[in-house]
């Protein structure tokens, strides 16, 4: 620690005469496995101890708890308490990540909020100071070695933040416990004394050489003169940026290049693999459905089935990209999974990605041979994937050769229901044809959007609205649907029926999709706020789908409720154009689209319909489950086994 010294002067900082003291702290984090979060907790919990701040100390995860990094790194809170006006200290402690990560994300948005020049210049230069603490491994990363908490330390000084403790640089394969503890207690002791750790100009304007110029606190190098071993590796946003430029070294500019989104040895393939999914080149993913599954065991299809007609034992699930523009509450992905705007990632092939995702998906079903009740024929056809669901996770569209991986799946005779989360107008409107268009619609207003789907994009609406109009014009050939996933207590009120309907008058999809959130888990550390308050009964669900129907109408908008499947809490709405003859024709004729889509003609959605069978009718006493599968309850079948074991164990006596 040889290189720490104090300000001989703290007059220089004009702007900032707030004392420490009184100043709310945000401890802003981001960790995938966990080191990042145990170190923000340990300086939260000695903070709050010292009893120095009057004011909250927070603890906030930038993945998970800040809905919106335009909150704190475009504006700047004001503090909860009328009374303190002063301004905050932030402290960030991140980790470093040679593959893909949400730090990423978080560093492009520093990044570009620097470089907007529609936003203020300096938009942090309130802040009463800020520092950056960055975690790594110097061993099997010396010349990356806390890479990205560097750039986040000199993005921090760009966007205008003064610097009042040196960056530090902790590696976790010194003593973790002992460096930790030594930079909390530095750290609060600068916050008690109320002076900056580190006398530094801080001019934005010649923020260029700060990070080079800047002190460094590090478990590191100790004996090392100068910015210690990696002196000329210190990297510039620019450097990570897409079109491959070479400032920096060469060393260093190779490794940092186009990241793979999915990297094999990064934690989050380990995270998906761990939860059944098959990661396909670097950016896709397959996993086998519980449906497929259950269709394999004769237990019944998907609501899909029921609308639409599709067998749920020949459908893959897929999505050529894992990332996504949304962190939608209901979405269990939070915490490793990539996120961005743009695609900043290698790029694979679409030949590849179909053939991987297919043989991902075959592996699985062959892993169902065995598997009690497995109904041979229904096997067999598995091996002929029929249907594909663009809608895994992620956002399929986002992919650069959607076009060209959809081609590839018709001319394999695959069905191809795309779901898009409406945030990328472009692709949307340069789509080209596909079985199914959906479009998720998880709020009616903006604001509730926001909540919803804590979205990415700052004119998330704009976008939203322009594809809706997209889907009204240059895409209404296409069958297209609104996906709407009700959640109690944030977007089926009274009130949202009303928005809905606005939306479907400017969008006018051919049919409206309705399901109930279905619960995926605690809200513990993924991020996801849903309980299960939020998860809306089957009565409710029904009682909100009659509403829109009746809203609709009453604006003369011609739809009908169509089709249910009780079992998921899923409801189908249709335009009228599919009630033909006094019946719903909400199903799909799959040979009749190949063959229409071969013949190179244009057709729209009325030009491969058929005939919706009367079980899956809304309000039918099957409620769509299809009466030729057996229904399974697995409370029933656990209870029918242990009578079957109560009565042999008795017959055994
Ligand atoms: C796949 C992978 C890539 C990593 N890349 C780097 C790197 O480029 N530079 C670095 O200093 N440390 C790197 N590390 C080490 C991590 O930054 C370090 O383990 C850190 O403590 C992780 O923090 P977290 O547990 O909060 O996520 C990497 C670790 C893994 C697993
Ligand atoms: S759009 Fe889909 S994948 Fe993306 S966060 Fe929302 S639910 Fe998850």
């Amino acid at each position: 620690m040889s290189k720490l010294k104090k300000s001989p002067d703290t007059d220089v900082y004009t702007s900032n005469k707030t004392k420490f003291s009184d100043s709310p702290i945000y401890i802003f984090y981001s960790s995938l496995t966990g080191a990042s979060k145990r170190v923000a907790t340990q300086l939260f919990e000695t903070l709050t101890a010292s009893g120095n701040h009057k004011n909250a100390v927070q603890m906030l995860s930038i993945d998970d708890d800040v809905e919106d990094l335009d909150t704190y790194f475009l504006n700047i809170p004001k503090s909860e308490d009328p009374n303190n006006t002063n301004f905050p200290i932030y402290i960030l402690i991140l980790p470093s990540y040679e593959s893909d990560s949400p730090i990423d994300y978080f560093l492009e948005f520093l990044h570009d909020t620097a470089t907007d020049f529609r936003v203020d210049k300096y938009p942090l230069k309130a802040l009463s100071g800020y520092t950056v603490l960055g975690l790594g491994d110097s061993e099997s990363w010396p010349d990356l070695f806390c890479y990205q908490s560097k750039i986040a330390d000199k993005s921090m000084s760009k966007l205008g933040a003064r610097r009042i403790f040196p960056l530090g640089r902790l590696c976790v394969k010194n003593d973790l416990k002992e460096t930790t503890a030594h930079w909390v207690n530095r750290l609060v002791s600068v916050l008690s004394d109320d002076e900056p750790f580190l006398y530094e100009e801080n001019d934005p304007e010649d923020s260029d050489s700060d990070t080079d110029d800047v002190e460094e606190y590090s478990s590191e190098n100790e004996n090392e003169t100068g910015n210690g071993s990696d002196d000329g590796t210190l990297v510039d946003m620019e450097d990570l940026s897409t079109d491959n430029k070479t400032r920096g070294s060469g060393k260093l500019t190779k490794s940092i290049n186009k990241k793979q989104m999915v990297a094999k040895d990064s934690p989050t393939f380990k995270s998906l693999t761990k939860q059944g999914y098959t990661v396909v080149g670097s950016h896709s993913g397959v996993k086998i459905c519980r449906w497929t599954k259950s269709a394999l065991r004769g237990r019944g299809f998907c609501y899909k089935f029921a609308f639409y007609g599709i067998h749920s034992h020949r459908c893959m699930e897929t999505t050529p990209s894992l990332s996504c523009s949304n962190k939608c509450v209901f979405c269990w992905r939070h915490g490793t999974n990539p996120v961005g705007t743009t695609w900043r990632w290698e790029v694979d092939q679409p030949d590849k990605i179909v053939e991987g995702a297919l043989a991902g998906h075959y592996t699985k079903i062959k892993q169902m041979r065995g598997v009690p009740g497995v109904l041979m024929d229904r096997f067999e056809e598995a091996f002929k994937v029929r249907h594909c669901a663009l809608s895994l996770v992620g956002e399929p569209i986002f992919y650069p050769y959607i076009n060209e991986f959809v081609k590839m799946l018709h001319e394999k005779d695959i069905s191809t229901f795309l779901v898009c989360n409406a945030q990328h107008p472009d692709q949307l409107r340069t789509l080209n044809k596909v079985t199914q268009l959906y479009v998720s619609i998880d709020a009616p207003t903006k604001q509730e959007l926001k909540t919803v789907d804590r979205p990415l994009f700052r004119d998330y609406w704009e976008r939203l609205e322009q594809c809706l109009d997209i889907l009204r014009t240059v895409q209404s050939h296409q069958r297209t649907v609104f996906r709407l996933t009700l959640v109690k207590g944030f977007n089926m009120s009274e009130s949202d029926v009303g928005g809905y309907a606005d939306l479907v008058e400017r969008g006018m999809p051919s049919l409206i999709e309705i399901k109930g959130a279905t619960y995926c888990g605690s809200s513990e550390g993924n991020g996801n706020p849903l309980t299960m308050q939020n998860i809306p009964f089957y009565e409710e669900c029904v009682s909100f789908v009659k509403r829109l129907d009746n809203e609709l109408n009453k604006r003369g908008m011609q739809y009908g409720l169509a089709a249910e499947h009780s079992h998921s809490c899923c409801f189908l709405i249709a335009n009228k154009k599919f009630y033909v003859d006094n019946k719903w024709h909400t199903h799909i004729d799959y040979d009749k689209f190949f063959k229409l889509w071969n013949s190179n003609q244009s057709f729209d959605s009325l030009d491969y319909i058929c005939e919706t069978p009367e079980w899956a009718y809304f309000g039918s006493k099957e409620g769509g489950f299809n009466p030729a599968d057996t229904r399974y309850n697995r409370k029933d079948e656990k209870l029918k086994k242990k009578l079957q074991r109560e009565k042999e164990s008795k017959g055994g006596m």
